[in-house]
C-alpha cells in the first residue's frame, strides 16, 4: 500500500534569497545565520510520510513551522525546495487550476477559528464545501445533513452559527470538512481555542468519527497532550525542523534528543499521563455504582495503574462533581504504555493477580 501523503525533502524560506538560503542551510547553517541577512527558514528539510487512515500530529512550539508546512502540504505554499505527492502525485508540480481542482476535492482544512458565515443556516454552512464544488442543492444538503449528523449535530440544521456554542461551531467547520468527501484532513490547532473539556469532547469524537471514515488528518497542535491523545505517529518540530517522528509512546520513551526529552519534560509528563488523557468516555453511566475505590481526571498514570491492579474492572473516573467522565479499562493502560522492554513499572496488585506494564523509563 504507498502512502498517501509524502513530503520530501520540503524547505520554506521566506524574505531574501531563499533559494540561496536553502543551499546554506544544506551546507550547515543554521536558522538564525540566515535571520541576519533578512530570511527566515521556516520549513528546514522535512521528509515524512502519512499513511492511508493515519492520524499524523505535528507538534511544536509557537514559530516552529507547523503551519507554514501544512500550508505546503496542500499547496496553499510553494516550497521553496522539495516535493509533496499526495497518493503518488506531485503537488508541487501541478498547475493552479490542477491544484485548484485537488485542493476543493480531495483536501479539507479545518482551522483554529472556524470562519462560519453568520447569515446562512448550519446545513448550509456545513454544505458550503460542496457548494463551490458546484454540487446540486438537493445531494449537497443530503451530503451535509448526514455529515451534521456524524459530528453530533442533527437537529441544528436550521440554526444559525451564533446560536451555537463555540464547540459546536467548530464541529460545524468539522462537517464541512467531512461532508466534502475529502481524503485528506489538514487541521491546523483546530481544537486549540476550545475551552478543556469541550476540547477532549472533540478529540474523542475525532477519534471516534475516525474509527468508521479512516481518512488520512495531519493535525497540528502545540498541545502535547492532544498530539498524545490522537496521533497515530507524531511528528515534533523544532525551529523549522522534524527532530522525531514516532507513535506517543517513541516520543514519551526514548525521545530522539536532549530537546525532545525536555520537551517532553517541560509539558508536564505527569499531565500527559492521567487519568483523563488515557480514559474512555464512552460510558453507560453505572459504572461507579459498585462503590469501589474511583479515580478524578488528574490521577496519574502511575496511580492509576496501582488502582486498576486493586480493581477487577475498569477504573471509573469521577469529576469535581463526582460525576462519571470516563473508564479506564486495565489494557488500555498496558496499550499506552506498550509493552517494550526495559524498566517496569508494576501495577501489580495485593492479590497477585493484577496487571503488570512495563516500560522503559
Ligand atoms: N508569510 C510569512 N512571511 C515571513 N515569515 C513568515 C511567514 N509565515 C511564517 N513566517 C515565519 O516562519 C516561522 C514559522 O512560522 P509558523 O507560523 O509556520 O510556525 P508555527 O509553528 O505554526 O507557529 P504558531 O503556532 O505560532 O502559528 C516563524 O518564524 C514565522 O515568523
Amino acid at each position: 500500500m504507498s502512502s498517501r501523503l509524502e513530503a520530501e525533502h520540503l524547505y520554506k524560506v521566506f524574505g531574501r534569497r531563499p533559494r540561496q538560503a536553502v543551499e546554506r542551510l544544506r551546507e550547515g547553517a543554521d536558522r538564525e545565520e540566515l535571520r541576519a541577512d533578512g530570511a527566515t527558514a521556516a520549513v528546514i528539510d522535512a521528509s515524512f510520510t502519512v499513511e492511508p487512515g493515519e492520524i499524523f500530529v505535528v507538534m511544536g512550539l509557537s514559530g516552529s513551522g507547523k503551519s507554514t508546512l501544512l500550508r505546503t502540504l496542500n499547496g496553499l505554499l510553494e516550497p521553496t525546495s522539495g516535493r509533496v505527492l499526495f497518493d503518488g502525485r506531485d503537488l508541487t508540480a501541478l498547475d493552479g487550476r490542477d491544484l485548484r481542482e485537488v485542493r476543493s476535492r480531495k483536501i479539507s482544512m479545518v482551522f483554529q477559528h472556524f470562519a462560519l458565515f453568520p447569515h446562512r443556516s448550519v446545513l448550509d454552512n456545513a454544505a458550503y464545501g460542496l457548494a463551490v464544488q458546484g454540487v446540486p442543492r438537493r445531494e449537497r444538503e443530503e451530503r451535509a445533513a448526514e455529515a451534521l449528523r456524524l459530528c453530533g449535530l442533527a437537529g441544528w440544521e436550521t440554526s444559525w452559527p451564533d446560536e451555537l456554542s463555540g464547540g459546536m461551531q467548530q464541529r460545524v467547520g468539522l462537517a464541512r470538512a467531512l461532508a466534502t468527501d475529502a481524503d485528506l484532513l489538514l487541521m491546523d490547532e483546530s481544537f486549540s481555542a476550545l475551552d478543556p473539556l469541550i476540547r477532549r469532547d472533540m478529540q474523542d469524537q475525532l477519534l471516534t468519527l475516525q474509527q468508521t471514515l479512516k481518512k488520512t488528518i495531519v493535525f497540528i497542535t502545540h498541545d502535547l497532550n492532544e498530539a498524545m491523545r490522537l496521533g497515530d505517529r507524531i511528528a515534533v518540530m523544532r525551529d523549522g525542523r522534524i527532530v522525531q517522528t514516532g507513535t506517543a509512546q517513541d516520543i514519551l520513551m526514548r525521545p530522539a534528543n536532549d530537546y525532545v526529552a525536555s520537551f517532553v519534560r517541560d509539558v508536564d509528563r505527569s499531565r500527559v499521563l492521567t487519568a483523563s488523557a488515557v480514559m474512555e468516555t464512552a460510558v453507560r453511566g453505572d459504572e461507579a455504582d459498585c462503590g469501589c475505590e474511583t479515580a478524578t481526571p488528574d490521577t496519574p498514570f502511575t496511580a492509576l495503574c496501582a488502582l486498576s491492579a486493586r480493581l477487577t474492572h475498569p477504573v471509573a473516573v469521577l469529576d469535581g462533581k463526582r460525576e462519571l467522565v470516563g473508564v479506564v479499562p486495565g489494557q488500555r493502560l498496558v496499550r499506552f504504555l506498550g509493552d517494550e522492554e526495559g524498566a517496569t513499572t508494576a501495577c501489580e496488585g495485593p492479590r497477585g493477580g493484577g496487571k503488570k506494564v512495563t516500560a522503559r523509563a
